[in-house]
């Protein structure tokens, strides 16, 4: 693996004395697709400002090829040519009268000669679908051709590295791809990739390695499957975790998935989905259709919650020859329940026996107040964002959850969960434990 960026014990402040970065160590290996994932402000921009030298580290480097970059204008026009990058805001990039001048603006200040440059602002503005609007000033351009003409502008430079921040800020969906498509294309003809995004979903289902950003420091880095299993790295970022997995978890749960790698896209979670167990199976002649037979021992991949299992069967044909298909039986899950904590009538010895006697197994809060009062008791929170449809999922698995809320949100919640129930006949255990509250369904008894 060839390593193209590097930095070491990289810092920066800004002349405000706002430190934006602190002791960065990142390594990037060449033709790989990279993220930056955090929070608004956690050091993204800066980072990439530091990686062509806009900006000076206060302490630290950036390594280039394995060399130290130097800040004469020579050494960073040099570095600007080989590290592309695209601004989150088109409009801080583009300002020549019209999209050809503006993709030739690079290549003309690298003083290459005229025909040339035409050569290069021709193909470039065929590569990335625009040149039908070469003629065009930039300004009257939508958000998605705007981000696509400041893209162009730097492949025009032909640079080892292209730097995106936010590439799909203000694109509508198509928009979004038509951009991740160009980037994927780039990435395969050899460049380098880095992005910067808040969106998990992205960095998950693209990235081939991923660097997550809180608070001017790089906090976890790895493969998209080692980041966005970290949890609790997630909290500490602010970050949610892949739709994709959620949904695996799910599936996972319920015992309905294959034994597989954890999907990064929706064909691989579409795949992890196991076949419905119908087989084909010898069978006694006097079984007849409709008939539950019990298959003895299931292992391997059959068995769905341990190696070995019993399970019954439905006889759903027979056929001659003493065969029969049959649909293996799924084990029933325990029922799970969701109850509701009135945090306007606290009382934390009655907290502590609700989550001791109703054998709570998943806490959420909802609202400001509910999770000061978890900070301040140390009570551990499980949920802290989508509380009330993550204690659904969960109690769908068979967890005993409770929620802490306060005010309106009672109702609320008790409204979604019981209007839930009601859509998809699942009768779930609900109720408010505490205060006066008589909208549960099950008061007291979760
Ligand atoms: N020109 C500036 N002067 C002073 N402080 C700045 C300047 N630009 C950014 N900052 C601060 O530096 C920190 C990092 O900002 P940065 O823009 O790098 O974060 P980011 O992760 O890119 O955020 P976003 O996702 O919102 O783009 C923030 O605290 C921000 O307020």
């Amino acid at each position: 693996m060839v390593v193209i960026l590097e930095t070491k014990d990289l810092s920066y402040s800004y002349p405000d004395g706002t430190l934006a970065l602190e002791d960065i160590n990142i390594t990037i290996q060449k033709g790989k697709k990279i993220a930056f994932v955090g929070r608004n402000g956690s050091g993204k921009s800066t980072l990439f400002m530091t990686l062509n030298g806009t900006h000076r580290p206060k302490k630290g480097e950036v390594l280039f090829h394995g060399k130290p970059l130097k800040y004469d204008s020579k050494s960073l026009r040099e570095v600007r040519k080989s590290v592309g990058i695209v601004f989150q805001n088109s409009d801080d990039q583009i300002f020549a009268p019209t999209i050809y001048q503006d993709v030739a603006f690079g290549p003309t200040n690298l003083d290459y000669p005229k025909d040339k440059v035409a050569k290069i602002v021709h193909d470039t503005l065929e590569y990335v679908g625009l040149t039908h609007l070469k003629d065009k000033p930039p300004h009257h351009l939508s958000g998605g051709q705007k981000k696509r003409v400041a893209i162009a502008g730097v492949v025009a430079m032909d640079p080892e590295v292209i730097v995106l921040d936010e590439p799909l800020s203000n694109l509508d969906p198509v928009g979004a791809d038509e951009v991740m498509d160009l980037l994927n294309e780039l990435n395969y003809f050899g460049k380098t990739i880095i992005i910067s995004t808040h969106d998990v979903d992205l960095a998950y289902g693209w990235a081939d390695y991923v660097f997550l950003m809180n608070d001017r420091k790089v906090i976890s880095e790895g493969t998209p499957e080692e980041i966005f299993r970290q949890t609790e790295k997630l909290k500490e970022a602010y970050l949610k975790r892949p739709i994709t997995l959620e949904i695996y978890d799910e599936i996972r749960k319920r015992g309905i998935a294959r034994a597989s790698k954890p999907p990064r896209d929706i064909p691989d979670l579409v795949h992890t989905l196991r076949p419905q167990n119908l087989m084909w199976v010898d069978v006694p002649p006097e079984v007849k259709e409709g008939e539950t037979i019990n298959m003895g021992i299931l292992y391997g991949e059959f068995a769905q919650d341990s190696m070995y299992e019993a399970a019954n069967c439905k006889v759903l044909h027979k056929h001659e020859d003493g065969l029969a298909i049959v649909e293996m039986g799924r084990k029933p899950l325990r029922a799970g329940s969701i109850s509701i904590y009135d945090t306007s009538a606290y009382d934390n010895e009655e907290l502590l026996q609700v989550l001791k006697n109703d054998g709570i197994e998943c806490v959420g809060a909802m609202g400001k107040k509910s999770k000061i009062v978890a900070e301040r008791d140390e009570i551990y929170l499980h949920v802290t964002s989508g509380v009330i449809d993550r204690s659904i999922l969960n109690a769908l698995s068979g967890q005993r959850c409770l929620i802490l809320t306060h005010g309106g949100m009672v109702d609320h919640a008790l409204e979604r969960i019981n209007g839930y129930i009601e859509k998809s006949g699942i009768n779930l255990h609900v109720g408010v434990v505490n205060g006066d509250s008589d909208n549960g369904n099950g008061k007291g008894s979760c």
